[in-house]
């Protein structure tokens, strides 16, 4: 009998494509029964596949448009992750809500979201009200975060003298002081897994120097060496003595987070509170991020692609049984896929036509 492979579409830009897309992924996936196959953005999405998957971080009005035609078409496909989903993370605000709703029982750590405040005209960045409870140094980081370079231009703000120079809308961020250490929450379904990278310094205004009232930077944590605001600095930083967050506290927040905002992939940034050692703050969620930085992405990624292919499998078979069960006469308006021992599976709405996968 011939093998039975899973086939996921993958829609990306070209820098993610080239990041995530590499030979290794591609073979390690192809030799456990997934083909990875890019799609043309450019031609209509039902004229390709078919696929049994959707990986895609690729956005517009248009593609939404395809992604709905193709879910009616394919009502058994995944499609990773839900567009309105996704949507929610590129505004840093409705991004960190879902961390302030978030409740997890833990006697010996606590999280949050540093303070932070909305300012969406020139007006009110510059009524003192507004910045009420707000204590500098800030972050200043644009509201949108949709994956452009612009999203990425923050800058760190020590005064109100130079504040004529933000441009809103930004939401603007208190600094919190965190060793200079920044960890990084990679979530791919049920797996997570937790990474150091370097940080902004504590007092930065000390430490990068005298700083003429605001400092712009981007993406730190992706910086090379030539590129750091102060190497020096963090050459003495010693980033491998850090001690790292208790796993089990991560991995709650990191399964609340994806129940609550029903994403798959996604990362997310925590920073240990210098003051109370045992706060963390989260300060920042991506979608889709750049997992090839992750040790050992390839397995982590097709061990989940292979999750999908059973579920699909027990979706289809479920298909058939309800055939049957159709000309039996038995009638199962909505069935539940997935067990409880693996944390659930998918639901599968036949009226609502959308599948999802959940933990
Ligand atoms: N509230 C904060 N206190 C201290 N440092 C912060 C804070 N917010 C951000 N930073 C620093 O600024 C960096 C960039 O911030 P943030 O992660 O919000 O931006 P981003 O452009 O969305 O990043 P990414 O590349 O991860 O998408 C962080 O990695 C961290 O070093
Ligand atoms: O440019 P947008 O769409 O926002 O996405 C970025 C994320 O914001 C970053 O978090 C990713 O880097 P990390 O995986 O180091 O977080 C980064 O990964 P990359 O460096 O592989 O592109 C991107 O995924
Ligand atoms: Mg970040
Ligand atoms: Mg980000």
């Amino acid at each position: 009998m011939e093998e039975r492979r899973f086939c996921i579409g993958y829609a990306l830009a070209p820098k993610k494509r080239h990041s995530f897309i590499q030979d290794s992924l591609v073979s390690l996936a192809a030799s456990r029964g997934i083909d990875l196959v890019r799609i043309d953005t450019e031609r209509p999405l039902l004229d390709q596949g078919p696929f049994d998957c959707i990986l895609h971080k690729f956005y517009g009005e248009d593609w939404r448009k395809q992604l709905v035609e193709f879910r009616v078409k394919n009502p058994n496909a995944f499609i990773l992750d839900s567009p309105d989903s996704i949507e929610r993370l590129h505004n840093r605000i409705s991004m960190l809500q879902v961390v302030s709703e978030l409740k997890i029982e833990n006697p010996d750590e606590s999280f949050g979201i540093p303070k932070q405040i909305v300012i969406y005209d020139k007006e009110t960045l510059f009524d003192r009200q507004a910045w009420e409870g707000l204590k500098f140094p800030v972050i200043a980081k644009p509201l949108v975060a949709d994956g452009s370079a612009k999203s990425h231009k923050m800058a760190l703000v020590f005064n109100h003298d130079c504040l004529n120079k933000l441009k809103p809308p930004i939401v603007l961020q208190e600094f919190v002081n965190h060793g200079g250490v920044i960890f990084k929450v990679y979530v791919v379904g049920q797996y997570v897994k937790c990474v150091k990278r370097k940080s902004l310094p504590d007092e930065p205004e000390a430490k990068l120097g005298n700083v003429d009232g605001l400092l712009s930077f981007s993406q730190v944590s992706n910086m090379t060496p030539r590129e750091k605001i102060d190497d020096k600095y963090y050459k003495m930083m010693q980033l491998d003595d850090t001690e790292m967050p208790p796993l089990s506290f991560i991995t709650d927040i990191a399964r609340g987070l994806q129940r609550s905002m029903n994403l798959n992939l996604f990362n997310f940034d925590v920073i240990r509170d210098s003051k109370i050692g045992t706060r963390y703050l989260i300060i920042d969620i991506n979608y889709f991020p750049g997992y090839a930085k992750m040790p050992g992405y390839e397995k982590v990624l097709t061990d989940f692609f292979c999750d999908l292919a059973q579920k699909k499998e027990a979706l289809n078979n479920a298909d058939k049984k309800k055939d049957v069960e159709d000309k039996i006469g038995c009638d199962q308006e909505t069935r539940k896929i997935g067990s409880d021992e693996d944390g659930g599976g998918q639901s599968v709405d036949r009226e609502k036509k959308e599948t999802t996968v959940q933990d």
